[in-house]
């Protein structure tokens, strides 16, 4: 994750916990991409569940009907015409699903089977209106239709529920209006489609809710295993991943990287001198003062103790040298502001440029050799491998 990505995930969550008490349901921009694909995820497995429910319900209602009247009349048959649309399409969205072919546009899918049910639930209710047992279908259709509602909620949201429900609605109460029945049947008809419409957007919102939390707090756990929890850099371990994906990528297109390795000059002088918190204040403040020297995409991590580590894309030796430099003239410059007073601080640096080797462990080992000949050279200067 990059690091603009992790402080954002941090932020997010303590703003959230500050203003509700619950991490906020809002997602940072820096992080909008990865939550689109992870919803996308997400609405492919509400949509499943959508379908599998399709799958069971419909069926099982005609074996039901069929049970109880086992004369195949007419009703049978068009009771099986107005439900099997759905239960195809819940069939063929099982099965793409489970042939790994994820590039069925998850909306679509949602939007599609939600359609194809709202419809098959208010044509058996306007088929039944007339005979007075278009109420009792009604409720059972509720059923199915509040759990879709979730289905297209979660994959395309409020605007496609609308576009969904709503003229099916319209159409379905037209139909209902034209057959003469009293107002009160029309009503009881109508009453359980529409409550399970909006049971469907109470738990579809919930899920949301959900969704945003789980990813956030999913992010969060990533973020704090790769960050330094002193001063906010990368830690060693997403220095080596940053390492090895560099060290790939160098490889791929013969390209190149530096790594440069900064260690306190006499920092133990400090601790024993001001003590550990002191210590700590001019760690912070170093981190600080290196992040802000370099460019955005320049890696830079706190590789243990006391010592950093740069890791500079593309980077010749010359180039190295000078953003190296940089850093420890943004140390030695000014002293630190402790709650000691000010301390004057310097580092080290030890510069390596990849030279065909095939790991990248080897180029840390260069720069940290170069690192001991800056030290043994007198300290607060930078040596190239
Ligand atoms: N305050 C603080 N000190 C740390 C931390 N991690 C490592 N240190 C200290 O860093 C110091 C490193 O000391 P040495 O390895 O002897 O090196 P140095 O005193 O910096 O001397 P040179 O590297 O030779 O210039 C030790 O005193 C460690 O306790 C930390 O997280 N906080």
């Amino acid at each position: 994750m990059p690091a603009d990505a992790t402080r954002d995930v941090v932020n997010a969550a303590s703003l959230a916990r500050d203003r509700s008490g619950s991490i906020l349901a809002q997602v940072p921009p820096s992080l909008q991409d990865a939550f689109r694909d992870y919803g996308r995820w997400y609405g492919w497995s509400v949509v499943d569940a959508g379908a599998r429910v399709v799958l069971v319900v419909f069926p099982l209602l005609q074996l039901a009907e069929y049970l109880l009247d086992p004369s195949v009349s007419r009703d049978a048959w068009m009771h099986a015409a107005i439900r099997a649309p759905a239960v195809l399409l819940a069939l063929t969205l099982l099965l793409v699903r489970h042939r790994g072919r994820r590039q069925w546009h998850t909306r679509t899918a949602g939007a599609g089977l939600a359609l194809v049910t709202v419809v098959s639930a208010w044509w058996m209710v306007v088929y039944h209106f007339p005979d007075g047992s278009g109420h009792l279908h009604a409720a059972s259709a509720a059923l199915t239709i509040a759990i879709v509602a979730v289905s297209v909620l979660c994959a395309g949201g409020r605007h496609d529920a609308a576009w969904v429900y709503v003229p099916a609605l319209l159409l379905a109460m037209a139909l209902l209006a034209r057959s003469g029945q009293p107002l009160r049947l029309l009503v009881d008809a109508t009453l359980y489609p529409v409550l399970a419409v909006a049971i469907g957007m109470v738990i579809a919102r919930m899920l949301h809710d959900e969704r945003v939390r789980t990813f956030l707090s999913e992010r969060q756990l990533e973020a704090h295993a790769l960050t330094d929890a002193l001063t906010g850099l990368d830690n060693r371990r997403a220095l080596e991943d940053a390492l090895q994906g560099e060290h790939a990528h160098a490889q791929r297109h013969a390209g190149s990287y530096a790594v440069a390795m900064a260690d306190l000059d006499r920092f133990k002088r400090v601790n024993d001198t001001y003590g550990h918190d002191v210590g700590d204040e001019v760690l912070r403040e170093v981190a600080r003062r290196m992040r802000a020297a370099l460019r955005a995409d320049d890696r830079l991590g706190r590789w243990g103790g006391e010592e950093f580590l740069l890791l500079l894309r593309g980077a010749n030796e010359t180039q190295a040298f000078e953003t190296a430099e940089k850093l420890r003239e943004a140390i030695a410059g000014q002293p630190i502001d402790t709650s000691a007073g000010p301390l004057p601080v310097t580092v080290s640096l030890g510069v390596a440029v990849l030279r065909g080797e095939t790991l990248p462990g080897r180029v840390v080992t260069r720069s940290d050799q170069a690192l001991y000949a800056a030290k043994a050279a007198g300290r607060n200067r930078t040596h190239v491998a």
